[in-house]
């Protein structure tokens, strides 16, 4: 469904991502994550065409390159992780700009995308919110819109750029059995997180964008998210425990006072904070 083939890309002199390959079936629920910094972004935009990068991108194998705009967003959709529309659109409006790829010639939205988007509101529970200004909603309230937004656009494909960031914790359970019922009804996702729980509870497989912008790891979620992996991308902070089902991400100490240093667990894992 996504095939990602040798991609690399730098801001200016500035490399960030390294020959980054891979390839999503279809239905796959995917994890990307990674310390912060890394480029995983920077990889969603250029697989949506928005950054000029080197390497080949082909979703339902059709090179992303050769398609035009309307085109390839019937193919992805991607929520971003932050959004600050120019103007106050009403949410039931932003989530109709979904159906944008849709909509046939001069005639605009049609009752068909009128409805797409009702359902795609009820599915993520932001119907109660339709007649508010989206600007004037809570940035949780804004991730779920534009979850909605993604859904209505009716894409195979789904990039998600870290959309449980502002979201409450029944909101982000929710949040993920929601995409969890997506990717059992046929879709592929391919989702930006920080929360390597969240990744063994409900995804599939997980990639790891390392320092130095390269994939470090590919595998099914159980495979990936070891002790060794997470003390080397995060530091002395936190311990992998559990077999299976119930495996859990757990810190190793509750306050700094009890031993674990941030400067140090952070040097540690190589990534001191404004040192790129
Ligand atoms: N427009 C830009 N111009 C120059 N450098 C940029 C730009 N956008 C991002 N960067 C830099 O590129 C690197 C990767 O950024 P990116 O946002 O892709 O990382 P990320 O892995 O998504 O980070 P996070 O986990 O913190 O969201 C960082 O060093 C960042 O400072």
């Amino acid at each position: 469904m996504l095939d990602v083939r040798d991609v690399s890309f730098a801001y200016g002199s500035t490399p960030v991502l390294d020959g980054v390959s891979f390839g999503l079936v279809p239905g796959e629920l995917c994890a990307l994550f990674g310390p912060n910094g890394t480029g995983k972004s920077t990889l969603f935009k250029c697989i949506l065409g928005h950054l000029a990068r080197r390497g080949d991108v082909s979703i339902a194998g059709q090179d992303t390159a050769r398609l035009g705009t309307s085109r390839l967003a019937r193919l992805v959709a991607y929520v971003p992780q932050e959004h600050r529309p120019p103007f106050p659109y009403l949410v039931r409006e932003m989530v109709l700009m979904g159906r944008t790829p849709h909509l046939g010639g001069v005639f605009g939205p049609s009752r068909q995308d009128e409805e797409a988007a009702e359902v795609a509101m009820e599915r993520i529970g932001v119907a109660d919110l339709a007649d508010r200004s989206y600007t004037t909603l809570s940035g949780g309230q804004r991730q779920l819109v534009l979850l909605a937004r993604a859904l209505a656009q009716d894409t195979p494909l789904l990039l998600l750029d870290e959309p449980t960031a502002s979201l409450d914790f029944g909101n982000q359970l929710l949040l993920w059995q929601t995409v969890r019922s997506l990717t059992a009804e046929g879709r592929t996702a391919l989702i930006c997180t920080h929360d390597p729980n969240h990744v063994v509870w409900f995804c599939d497989r997980a990639l790891v964008l390392g320092r130095e912008g390269r994939l470090i790891e590919d595998g099914p979620v159980r495979a990936v998210v070891r002790d060794d992996l997470v003390r080397t991308l995060y530091g002395p902070v936190s311990e992998v425990v559990g077999y299976g089902e119930d495996t859990v991400v757990r810190p190793l100490a509750r306050a700094s006072s009890s031993g674990v240093d941030p400067s140090s667990a952070r040097a540690s894992a190589g990534h001191a904070l404004g040192a790129e």
